[in-house]
């Protein structure tokens, strides 16, 4: 057992359980886990196990031979191809005698983040996966005791206190850049001294549009982020602000600040990811391009940094950075998700879901760009929470968004 959150120089690796491998966090992980040494030149983390959902079976087979894990798992489609696969990739690359463990079912993911390591060591899990269903993994990281880096903020806006009374002090260890940026700044001091959080917004593809201008834009102009490239729902809902609505609860969830006390400020250079506003007046802003491997690596080495894991600001050459506030008239789902956390119990879930629902039906051409947060807005009205937070009362929850959203979404469907 160890203490997390306690800096100790690192000797032996620490064994990394990746989640969500194939995508957008899970490809960057894997590259910051190839380039970080220890001081004597040998690797600062292994891949104990990988999953993955399986719209991509190839690429989980290559990088299964590649990191050499234990255990692979896979939420839809057949081990025995996975297997195939992963011996014609290990054929392809001279490699002898790999064996992993395959995992398959909707419950694979939960079983990967379990995975026991051999010896003792840190083992981290990063969750990497899209979406709430991403609770159960996360759930079952914290009873495991490993450290979890979380990417996969849905999974602590839908558990709320759940996770929060799964994870031991200093156990979640936040991934998203604004909370790993908060999460640094709030590194020393105490949170007496805390006055306010500032979450900096990159107001997505269509800052300065109105709502008039937001009624045609299409799904390939969602996708187009200004200064991220990550997957298809994180980027979307950057375009709707429901991301940085999702990101208030979570700042709130993580750091038991108020969420009168969280702001949102518009900074379309996405080069300050937050900031700490402390009682006396004075402010603190972590900064680096727009790269996520700082809060990756962050994640996986933490209490530590890793060295090199990207490029630094270049301080030499002249830059603007500008803020601004967020046009809410516009935009409403940011304070649609403050309204849905003071309320609490089961709302931000159900805010969570329907905006999955309705993402997916944008997607597909079916709806337009403004019913997303109208969806949500609809669903959350006529829901009637269970003042239990249990875990079958957020699956109901979800189930009955996800459900009403579907007959709305079609009522509407052009
Ligand atoms: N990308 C980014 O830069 C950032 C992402 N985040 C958050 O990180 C999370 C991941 O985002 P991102 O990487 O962009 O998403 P992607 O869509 O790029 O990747 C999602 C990953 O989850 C996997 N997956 C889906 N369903 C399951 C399942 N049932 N079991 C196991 N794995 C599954 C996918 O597998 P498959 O390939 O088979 O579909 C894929 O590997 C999200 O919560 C997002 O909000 C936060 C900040 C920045
Ligand atoms: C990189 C990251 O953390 C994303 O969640 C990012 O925040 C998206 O950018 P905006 O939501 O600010 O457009
Ligand atoms: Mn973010």
């Amino acid at each position: 057992m160890h203490t997390h959150g306690e800096h100790h120089a690192q000797t032996a690796p620490r064994q990394i359980i990746l989640l969500g491998s194939t995508g957008s966090i899970g490809t960057q992980a894997l590259d910051v886990i190839d380039r970080a040494r220890l001081e004597d030149g040998s690797p600062r983390f292994e891949v104990l196990a990988l999953s993955a959902g399986g719209t991509n079976p190839q690429l989980l087979a290559t990088q299964a031979v590649r990191t050499r894990a234990a255990a692979v798992g896979i939420a839809t489609g057949d081990g025995a191809a996975l297997q195939e696969m992963i011996d014609d990739a290990a054929a392809a690359a001279g490699v002898r005698g790999y064996r992993p463990e395959i995992v398959t079912g909707p419950d694979a993911a939960t079983r990967i983040a379990g995975w026991s390591a051999p010896g003792p060591g840190i083992v981290v899990v990063l969750n990497g996966i899209t979406g709430s269903i991403g609770l159960a993994p996360t759930l079952a990281a914290l009873k495991s005791g490993a450290l979890l880096a979380l990417a996969n903020k849905e999974s602590l806006i839908v558990g709320g206190q759940l996770v929060k009374d799964a994870a031991a002090a200093g156990q979640l260890v936040p991934v998203d850049s604004e909370h790993s940026a908060l999460a640094q700044c709030l590194r020393s001091g105490s949170a007496a001294e805390v006055d306010r959080l500032i979450l900096t917004a990159s107001g997505g593809p269509f800052r300065g549009k109105s709502r008039e201008q937001l009624a045609d834009v299409t799904p390939a102009q969602a996708l187009q982020h200004p200064t991220w490239s990550m997957g298809p729902m994180v980027t979307t809902n950057s375009a709707t602000l429901v991301n940085k609505g999702l990101e208030l609860i979570e700042a709130h969830l993580l750091f038991d600040v108020p969420l009168n006390r969280i702001d949102v400020v518009v900074h379309p250079q996405s080069v300050v990811h937050s900031m700490v506003q402390f009682t006396d007046g004075s402010t603190l802003a972590q900064c680096s391009p727009p790269d996520m491997r700082l809060a990756i690596a962050l994640g996986l080495a933490w209490p530590d940094r890793v060295a090199g894991a990207v490029p630094a600001c270049d301080w030499t050459k002249a830059a603007n950075w500008t803020f601004e506030p967020l046009d809410s008239q516009a935009f409403p789902a940011v304070e649609l998700a403050k309204t849905s956390a003071q309320q609490g119990s089961t709302f931000p879930a159900v805010y969570n879901a329907a905006n999955e629902q309705a993402v997916h039906a944008f997607h597909e051409g079916r709806i337009g760009f403004l019913d997303i947060v109208e969806t949500i807005e609809r669903v959350l009205g006529e829901h009637s929470a269970n003042p239990q937070l249990t875990l079958d009362s957020v699956l109901d929850a979800e189930g009955w968004a996800r459900a009403r959203s579907t007959e709305r979404l079609a009522l509407i469907s052009r």
